[in-house]
């Protein structure tokens, strides 16, 4: 695996794709800046080399140019956070793009116009790739978030640079995390995985069942295994067409020696909504017209104890609505019981975009071992699949 520290960037333009995609607010000012502190140390590992970077982006999903997709808007929060001042071009390729990068000299940096304001860049256009790829010496990949997207600045362009291409600091971080789950984790190993739906967390089951020993589930997952077993969910997120697949999830578990872990208790409510009435209950007898919508404080001791006792863990998805702070209790009691067990010497890895939402919103990124940038990215990884910005470094 090549990376930042196999080349020497000293009079070399890097030409690196980060993943800029970083939330706006009504005034274009950036709200959650994690990736962008997260490529810091690429960049300034190269500038301290001698070299200079020229970075590009996409920033949302624009249909052609929109000057609310601009990444003009984050170029200052972009200099803040380096402490260097950032150049922006309008363009990220053209006559513009190829002055610009011409006249960058060691220790500038250059932030290219939204790769997505040209249809080529989704479509992996080829020539598109290559004329970005004109514009620096050395490629290097730190989109993580991205790297799920088989696009022109992601992954056709790598072939232009067939010996000048590597990893920057977060892909090999990002990376060497799912390895140290994944592949290498010290057992005990456990996955939490909670979300809303079986249907979009089944392939991942399926990919982890071989290389964990306990599994959590949690969110409203639940309710369709404890259906599929015989119990009462009453008005419960339940996906009806996934019974018996969740009869097998759970047949296959055993018989691979997973220990699985499902709710025993459950807070229910008599709506969707932060202000229903709400009770606690055995989660096998949920009345009717009442669902389940956080796990009940026995699950909450129960999943603490199988987390303290683990040395590796995996957490996607929330163990509730903890969007709605009365269904939030379950999925803050879970963060704890993780930090704790990180305190204590577990590896702890968060993927997923709303769980990475809640463990941020709730104080948690600092006491896990590792939060990912990618959700689709690190969802993908988590399946198995090999993620095309990746394969095109390795190759
Ligand atoms: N008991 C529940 N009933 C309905 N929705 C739930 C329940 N528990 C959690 N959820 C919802 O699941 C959603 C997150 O699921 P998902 O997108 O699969 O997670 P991630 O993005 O981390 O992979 C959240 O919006 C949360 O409110
Ligand atoms: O934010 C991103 O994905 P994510 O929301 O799944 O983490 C990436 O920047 C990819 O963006 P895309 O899903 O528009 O290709």
């Amino acid at each position: 695996m090549k990376t930042l520290n196999d080349f020497n960037f000293k009079n070399k333009k890097a030409l690196i794709r980060v993943d800029f995609n970083v939330p706006l607010n009504d005034q274009f000012k950036v709200t959650d800046d994690t990736r962008i502190q997260s490529a810091k140390p690429t960049i300034i590992k190269i500038l301290e080399d001698g070299g200079s970077c020229i970075l590009m982006s996409h920033l949302g999903r624009p249909k052609g140019v929109d000057a609310s997709f601009s990444l003009k808007h984050i170029v200052d929060k972009v200099e803040d956070i380096l402490g260097v001042e950032v150049k922006f071009v309008s363009n990220c390729v053209g006559e513009d793009a190829i002055n610009a990068t011409n006249n960058l000299e060691p220790g500038e940096i250059l932030l290219l116009e939204n790769l997505r304001f040209h249809k080529e860049e989704e479509a992996g256009d080829e020539a598109f790739a290559q004329q970005l790829a004109s514009l620096g010496d050395i490629y290097v990949n730190d989109a993580f978030g991205t790297a799920h997207r088989a696009h022109a600045s992601t992954t056709v362009i790598a072939q232009f640079f067939p010996d000048n291409k590597c990893f920057g600091f977060l892909m090999e971080q990002e990376i060497k995390s799912i390895d140290k789950v994944m592949k290498t984790g010290e057992k005990p190993v456990c996955a939490i995985l909670g979300g809303a739906k079986v249907s979009s967390k089944i392939t991942i089951i399926d990919n982890i069942l071989d290389k964990i020993d306990h599994l959590i589930i949690g969110g409203g997952m639940t309710f369709t295994f404890i259906k599929a077993q015989g119990g009462k969910v009453g008005n419960s997120l339940v996906e009806d067409d996934k019974l018996k697949l969740a009869s097998e999830i759970l047949e296959k578990a055993k018989a691979k020696n997973v220990q699985v872990h499902l709710p025993v208790d459950a807070i229910i409510a008599d709506a969707f909504s932060n202000d229903a009435h709400t009770n606690t209950c055995d989660v096998s007898n949920i009345p009717d017209g009442w669902m389940g919508l956080d796990i009940g404080p026995n699950t909450e001791a129960l999943f603490a104890q199988v987390i303290m006792e683990s040395k590796t863990i995996l957490w996607n998805g929330p163990l509730g609505v903890f969007e709605m702070p009365n269904f939030a209790k379950g999925t803050i009691a879970l963060g704890y019981a993780i930090s704790e067990a990180t305190k204590n010497g577990a590896f702890s890895l968060v993927g997923g975009g709303d769980s990475v939402a809640a463990v941020k919103q709730f104080g948690f990124e600092d006491k896990v071992s590792y939060v990912s940038t990618g959700g689709g990215a690190m969802l993908e990884s988590l399946e198995g699949k090999t993620l095309p910005g990746i394969a095109a470094i390795l190759n």
